[in-house]
């Protein structure tokens, strides 16, 4: 594509069509690894129960194990207390008729017991139980396989490997899953004016925040980062200034050695914007300019096998564009089966006026009132470099390309913020 055709702004649901399209030929490999390590990996294939959870019967409380028709139909009935059996223990224990077995929770239920009382509810004399009528047949049991049967899928191939699920996995004893091979990313933040925290800043310096924000969300992204040989700040992201040649020499460590590059800054219409110009010598641009805000310089290309996202520089347009592009690209690499941004219905707060024909992406609070509405609040500081509205933000309001005049209790879409309470 040459350099005139790639800078027809692209609508964000066409640039992302087009990530995925070119993701989800670029998935990576299956690996095994111990379920230790599988967080917010991708399960490569179905995980199928190999026994029944839980795998046999079992008490849900503390109590008496006992034959629910023994219960009285009315007043109480001793029974006589043959044993106890706490969880883990598989004594030769059975009860008969007019017998009871002390029992404590997730204790295999003892031969003969169908039914558990708590001990609450129980009188002790000495060696007997004197149960009531109130108490019901078949209580407190928690049946083998009641949870998921031996042969079901527990987790689908492409599902993200959560707590839950791993606490599932683990439940049915297997200690290592086959998930997808994490894409290999390396992180380049570009800019003169950009300082490490920690060091001095001259005056007309910034601090890097963007190689932060970016390895942050790395971080959720199920994602390896890695290094950037020669241009690393130490911080597992690396930093090149201005100067051309730099960038180019570092881009291409950067394509050779790793699935994914992705660069924060000088991709738009200034004197150091070089991205574009290099991405199109050493490789291809797949399209530059989205019709979003913030973020419309993003471009999108290849360099070698690896993928190329650069980032427009501005703070907020570095996460919109990551959040609304090139997170959905990473998790097809992966090949996850939910890749969309998740978005949810909310009622506007306030009225909103955007001048603009691209879809805006606006920080917002996402709060439930006290009717149980959903409902949207447009935050102060919506500037593309400006961190408040972010910082203080759960959510994003996104607002169509053709809309432009909203009214105060219109519904709109939001996009929740990953780890924004
Ligand atoms: N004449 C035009 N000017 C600009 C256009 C345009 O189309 N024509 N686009 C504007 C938009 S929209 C954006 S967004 C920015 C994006 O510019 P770049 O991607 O080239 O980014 P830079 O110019 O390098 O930086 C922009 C801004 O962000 C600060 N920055 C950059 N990197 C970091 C970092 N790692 N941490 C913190 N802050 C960073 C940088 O200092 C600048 O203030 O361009 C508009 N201009
Ligand atoms: O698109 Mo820029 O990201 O508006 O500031």
């Amino acid at each position: 594509m040459s350099m005139k055709q790639a800078v027809t702004a692209l609508p964000v649901d066409e640039a992302r069509r087009r990530i995925l399209e070119i993701c989800l030929d670029r998935r990576t490999p299956m690996e095994q690894v111990a379920l230790e390590e599988a967080r917010l990996r991708v399960a490569g294939r179905d995980i199928v129960a190999p026994r029944d959870l839980p795998p046999f019967a079992n008490s849900a409380m503390d109590g008496f194990a006992l034959r629910g028709t023994d219960l009285p139909s009315d007043g109480t009935r001793r029974l006589r207390i043959v044993g106890t059996r706490l969880a883990g223990s598989a004594s030769e224990l059975s009860i008969g008729p007019g017998e009871c077995l002390r029992i404590t929770t997730g204790a295999l239920l003892p031969a003969g017991a169908d039914t558990v009382v708590i001990k609450e509810r129980v009188r002790v004399d000495g060696e007997t139980a004197i149960v009531q009528a109130c108490e019901i047949s078949g209580a407190h049991v928690r049946p083998a396989g009641e949870d998921f049967r031996a042969g079901e899928v527990v987790v689908h191939a492409g599902e993200r490997i959560t707590f839950a699920r791993i606490a599932a996995i683990a439940s049915l004893g297997l200690a290592t899953i086959e998930v997808s091979r994490r894409p290999r990313v390396t992180i380049l933040t570009t800019g003169d004016e950009l300082v490490m925290p920690g060091h001095a800043c001259s005056p007309a310096q910034i601090y890097n925040s963007n190689g932060y924000s970016l390895s942050a969300m790395l971080a959720i992204s199920g994602v390896q980062q890695i290094a950037a040989g020669g241009a690393d700040t130490g911080a597992g992201f690396g930093h090149l200034g201005d100067d051309v040649e730099r960038i180019r020499v570092a881009l291409s460590a950067a394509a050779a050695h790793g699935d994914v590059v992705i660069t924060s800054g000088g991709v738009s219409a200034g004197e150091a914007d070089y991205l574009p110009r290099l991405v199109g010598e050493l490789g291809r641009i797949h399209f530059w300019k989205v019709r979003m805000r913030p973020g419309m310089p993003f471009l999108f290309g290849e360099i070698g096998n690896a993928l190329v996202f650069c980032l427009p520089g501005n703070p907020v347009s570095t996460m919109a564009t990551f959040l609304a592009l090139v997170g959905p690209g990473l998790a097809a690499m992966q090949g996850c089966r939910d890749v969309l941004p998740r978005m949810h219905a909310a009622k506007l707060a306030t009225a909103i006026r955007k001048s603009h024909d691209r879809t805006e992406f606006l920080r917002a609070r996402i709060e439930v009132d006290d009717e149980g509405t959903c409902r949207a609040w447009p935050l102060a500081g919506q500037g593309s470099a400006m961190l408040r509205g972010v910082v203080q933000a759960n959510g994003l309001i996104v607002i169509p390309e053709s809309t432009h005049d909203l009214e105060s209790g219109e519904m709109v879409t939001v996009m929740p913020l990953p780890e924004c309470s």
